[in-house]
């Protein structure tokens, strides 16, 4: 146990309402102490910052003559989350110039006044050291990490690069081809493969981890243990020839990996310059690039979807009003086909118990195994570990019976889509499961006010949207209705949380968030398909604007029948703006369903996934486009990529626009995150209602005004974009500009 000098009797008084405290021990130990809620983040904006003061107590704790080494370590049980992301989303390109935050420069912090300062710095480090948390620790002389701590440079997911010193101080410390992987693959590394790695010098329980950062530091101070620097290393990095080879090893993987964005190679090109002009050089070309990139589009948009992702999970009014979730100590699926299997698995998977009911012993068997074989392929990773997969396993309960329910807290309900079933089963789960149980539909489509119509438990009905399949695709839409309790929002969104699912609360409607908002890019690309366009022309330009696929080739993977059953739905729901095809009739006709016929608008080889021209579409094309009659004098209409990516993507803005107004989601941030991960939107554009804005409301809404008088109504804004065009204010501003009052 170390004793403060009595001076530090009053260190509460000399620390109170800092964000940097300084402890100094009788063991000449200067301990600092980030305390900057909720991550420790490094912000740099002035007296008040981490940065700043950080660095006005290490100057301190290097001039006082009672101090030999110093220990730094985060607040509440977290090293640094890293830069403040916050912060980082305000910076903005001015002319020339950035708004970038130059209060305190990295290079001269880190390299010049901590690795090179006088006395060794040691990093105690617990919870996280997160980008620039973990430079800050590679910066220091030594590092001491506690276990389960995460350890990664992750700012390639935010459009940045480590702009700290991470591109140079990473592959000095753990080598460079570990290094461009953590950093390629933004995925964080524990304190056990850290220690093998050579990036931390010990890992103590977190009992002894201050303690053994002082005694680290002393030794270093007393000559005990060695002085080591991270940007002098050179014994982790091999020669120069080596290391190129390397980097254009990961520029070829990141050619694979990353679309349409520049940081992922200019920060090849910065570990680059480290190796080849020595670490400083590295560091000093991180930040010459950093601001650029941080005021980038790409920044704009990644750092949109972080902050979405989380607010997603907060809802005004729930969240806020100090309600606990119940605990789900066991949950039933009802259903084992494709939906009902892939919820089960992801509830299993993370230890939550599931009973899985059919009609059948031969369906019940048929589900199991879906199971089973789902859990394989998430545990497996090519090396099937039969003991993981047993014991996942052992959590799945079969069952014929709703005596099986009588306990559990919630059910999840996933057979097909027929009103009378859902409503017969729902009756049925009233009379057997607890008064308390959550009865959740999976249903894509039916009102859940319908569904719950003969019970008298309205408050607990709800709906758990998954996307398939549902032990992957990591959104889950939580539909509400009218009559929906507080508690069971509140349950459902701890349980998306148990199973790492973003949940994006919706209000009942048709399509509920995702696939209302997207009903409109099917049908742009039939419209585009009748003024002549060629599906494959269509999908490789919308593919090219960094969707995974285009529509055509989406309807093939999720099925052309489906398609063609929901476009029925939207039909009658959105009369005033469907667009009629009958393409997708015609294609069906002739039992062209898409991949699982091995034909639909491509063709596909037995066993393989992978399209193929199919020639014969042709004839299917030339057939619809008579039957709509949309080109003037049968002339195709000229369209370049451009207007294509704008004729397929406003009219989804616009229908974003009316899901805003109809108070459908509680923020435009939920669109974005919801178009993100349901329908793979390109995140580096922020997400479809980020995206609209960055485009402008106004240059959308006259785009979709013209479109309409030449092609009809689907291409009609409507009122609430024409008053936010009309308004000048953003996507992001309607539901507060709406008029009249929530209808939730
Ligand atoms: C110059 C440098 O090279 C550049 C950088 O350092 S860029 C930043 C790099 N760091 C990161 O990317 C880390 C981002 N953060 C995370 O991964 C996770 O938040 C975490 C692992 C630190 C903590 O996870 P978890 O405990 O689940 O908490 P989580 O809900 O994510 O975050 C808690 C709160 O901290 C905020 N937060 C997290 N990291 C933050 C950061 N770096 N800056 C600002 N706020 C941050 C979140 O927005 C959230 O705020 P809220 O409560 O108001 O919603």
């Amino acid at each position: 146990m170390v004793t403060l000098h009595r001076e530090w009797s009053l260190f509460g008084i000399f620390n109170m309402g800092r964000v940097v405290q300084m402890e100094v021990g009788e063991d000449g130990v200067a301990l600092l102490t980030l305390n900057k809620p909720p991550v420790n983040s490094l912000d740099n904006s002035g007296p008040d910052s981490v940065m700043y003061q950080l660095k006005e107590l290490i100057c301190e704790a290097h001039s006082r003559p009672d101090v030999k080494a110093i220990v730094i370590r985060g607040a509440n049980g977290k090293f640094s989350g890293g830069a403040d992301i916050g912060s980082l989303q305000k910076v903005k390109q001015v002319g020339q110039s950035t708004t970038f935050p130059t209060h305190i420069r990295g290079s001269n912090f880190f390299n010049d006044i901590i690795e090179g300062g006088s006395k060794p710095i040691v990093a105690a480090i617990e919870g996280f050291a997160l980008g620039g948390g973990l430079e800050l620790a590679m910066a220091c002389h030594g590092r001491i990490a506690a276990p389960k701590t995460q350890l990664g440079l992750p700012e390639l997911t935010l459009g940045i690069i480590p702009g700290l010193g991470g591109t140079a101080r990473l592959p000095r410390l753990v080598g460079l081809t570990k290094a461009v992987d953590m950093m390629l693959t933004s995925k964080p590394i524990m304190p056990e493969e850290a220690k093998k790695l050579g990036l931390v010098d010990a890992v103590v329980p977190v009992q002894q981890l201050v303690p053994a950062a002082r005694k680290f530091a002393l030794d270093i101070a007393s000559g005990k243990q060695a002085w080591r620097k991270s940007l002098s290393l050179t014994d982790r990095i091999g020669s120069q020839e080596e290391s190129l080879k390397v980097l254009k090893q990961a520029r070829a993987r990141a050619q694979k990996a990353y679309r349409n964005v520049p940081h992922p190679f200019v920060m090849l090109d910065c570990i680059e310059a480290g190796i080849k002009n020595g670490g400083v050089a590295g560091t000093l070309k991180e930040e010459e690039v950093s601001p650029g990139l941080t005021a980038s589009p790409t920044a704009k948009g990644l750092m949109n979807i972080f902050f979405a992702q989380r607010s997603a999970f907060k809802i005004q009014g729930i969240t806020d009003s100090g309600l606990k979730p119940h605990q789900m100590k066991s949950v039933a699926v009802i259903g084992g086909g494709l939906m009902g299997s892939g919820i089960a698995t992801a509830l299993a998977l993370n230890s939550v118990p599931v009973v899985l009911k059919e009609v059948n012993e031969e369906f019940l068997q048929a589900g199991l195994q879906r199971i089973e074989a789902n859990v394989k392929a998430r545990l497996a990773r090519g090396a099937p570990n039969q003991e993981k997969v047993q014991k996942v396993m052992s959590l799945v309960r079969g069952t014929l019976d709703y005596a099986d329910f009588s306990d559990v807290d919630m059910v999840i309900e996933a057979v097909i889509e027929s009103v009378p079933l859902k409503q017969q089963i729902f009756a049925d789960l009233e009379k057997y499961c607890k008064p308390t149980c959550l009865l959740a539909s999976n249903t894509s489509t039916i009102d859940l006010g319908v569904i719950g119509k003969n019970t008298k438990s309205q408050d607990r009905v709800i709906g758990a949207h998954f996307f398939s399949p549902a032990h992957v695709m990591p959104l889950l839409e939580i539909v509400r209705t009218h009559d929906t309790s507080k508690q069971a929002i509140q349950d459902m969104l701890a349980l998306a949380k148990t199973i790492k699912k973003v949940p994006v609360v919706v209000r009942s409607c048709v399509g509920f968030a995702v696939n209302r908002v997207f009903f409109r890019y099917f049908q742009a690309g039939h419209l585009l398909v009748h003024l002549g366009l060629h599906p494959y022309r269509i999908d490789a330009v919308i593919k090219a604007f960094g969707m995974p696929m285009g529509p055509f080739r989406l309807a093939d993977l999720t099925g052309i029948q489906i398609g063609q059953a929901t476009s029925g739905i939207y039909k009658e729901a959105f009369s005033d703006r469907v667009y009629l095809s009958n393409l997708n009739e015609l294609l069906l006709k002739d039992n062209r369903v898409g991949e699982r016929t091995g034909k639909g608008y491509y063709n596909y080889s037995k066993g393989s996934r992978v399209e193929q021209p199919a020639p014969e579409l042709e004839s299917y094309l030339v057939k619809s486009r008579q039957a709509a009659r949309l080109i003037p004098e049968g002339k195709v209409v000229d369209v370049s990529d451009e207007e294509i990516v704008e004729m397929i993507f406003y009219g989804v803005v616009d229908e974003a626009a009316r899901v805003l107004d109809e108070d459908v989601v509680v923020r435009s941030s939920d669109l974005d995150i919801a178009s993100v991960l349901g329908m793979g939107f390109p995140a580096y554009r922020g997400g479809v209602a980020f995206w609209g804005d960055s485009v402008g409301v106004e240059r959308i809404y006259s785009k979709l005004k013209h479109w309409s008088s030449l092609y009809g109504p689907l291409y009609k804004p409507s009122a609430a974009l024409e008053r936010a065009a009309h308004g000048k204010y953003s996507l992001s501003q309607i539901i507060e500009k709406r008029s009249g009052a929530s209808r939730l």
